[in-house]
């Protein structure tokens, strides 16, 4: 957005000042802890984090440092300690105030088995109040896009693991909010449909443009699809290390063997390592 400045006198400023947009979504010093003093099980700690309008960001990190918790206070599922500040578009968020602002497709598919494929996607329509029919135009308008056209009457059981994803993340962009938070949708997926997967999903969000905050455990992935790479320590998570991906796109599978991407990736995989060494071993200091 470009702004005119006026100065003191009134006369026409004699250049344009323009300010760069608010990011989408800031984390200031966010903490999150568990139970009572003695018990207390800190999670999250003093996270700081900014995500830009239409950015792609991968946040990756060991098992257990506290991604899904950061995840469900960024949905608004839980509260963050009052330590910080979650803002969206530069507007503090209070508790309660984030829920229904963003869009989020949990780990689980969460697909309900005795739903048609239809009914599934037009679920978080339905639930906002939407129209039945209207929920299913919108849908139906999808389905090709989303590589599901011939199965809108199928039920989940019948569809392939690429293709319950691919409801789910059908149902998560219908909810038309300008943030997504994917929490590992590829996870369970096999190696070849999940290059597929991830191809796809450049491409969906090359024409939608909505921002994206996508949880992994996979630094293929994580540098693949992302704009910056978030790397979270060992809990109590806080943000290690925010790398900027400045591989051109649209991004062939190709990129994962060149030079550019070896040498991210090294960086990335030292950082990562260093930190799951830290779980591994705090869980070895506990064994019996
Ligand atoms: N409701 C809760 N009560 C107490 N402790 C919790 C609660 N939710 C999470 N934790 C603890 O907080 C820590 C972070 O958990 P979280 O599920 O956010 O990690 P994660 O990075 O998503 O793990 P993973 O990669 O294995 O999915 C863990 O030690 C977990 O046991």
């Amino acid at each position: 957005m470009m702004h005119a400045r006026l100065p003191h006198g009134g006369a026409p400023a004699t250049r344009l000042d323009t300010h760069p947009p608010l990011p989408h979504l800031q984390l200031v010093n966010v903490w999150k802890r568990f139970g009572e003093a003695s018990r207390q099980t800190v999670a999250v700690s003093k996270v700081d984090l900014s995500i830009e309008p239409g950015e792609f960001v991968t946040l990756i990190g060991p098992s257990g440092c506290g991604k899904s918790t950061l995840f469900n206070m960024i949905a608004g599922l839980l509260p963050p300690d009052p330590d910080g500040s979650i803002l969206l578009s530069g507007k503090p968020q209070r508790d309660g105030e984030l829920l229904g602002k963003i869009a989020f497709m949990p780990q689980k598919d969460l697909l309900f088995p005795w739903r048609t494929v239809l009914d599934n996607a037009t679920l978080a329509l339905e639930v906002e109040g939407v129209p039945r029919r209207r929920a299913r135009e919108k849908a139906m308008a999808l389905f090709p896009e989303f590589g599901l056209k011939g199965f809108e009457t199928h039920y989940p059981h019948q569809l392939s693991g690429g293709m319950r994803q691919r409801v789910a993340l059908m149902r998560t962009f219908l909810f038309e909010r300008d943030m997504i938070l994917l929490d590992e949708p590829f996870g369970a997926l096999d190696a070849l449909t999940r290059a597929m997967m991830q191809r796809w999903l450049l491409d969906i969000w090359a024409r939608h443009r909505r921002t994206v905050l996508f949880i992994t455990h996979d630094i293929d992935e994580a540098i693949f699809l992302g704009d910056k790479v978030v790397v979270m320590s060992a809990r109590p998570g806080s943000i290690k290390l925010a790398e900027p991906i400045h591989l051109p796109r649209p991004r062939d599978p190709s990129v994962v063997t060149t030079p550019e991407f070896i040498e991210i990736k090294r960086r990335l995989l030292a950082s990562v390592e260093e930190e799951s060494l830290k779980t591994f071993g705090a869980a070895g200091e506990t064994a019996p």
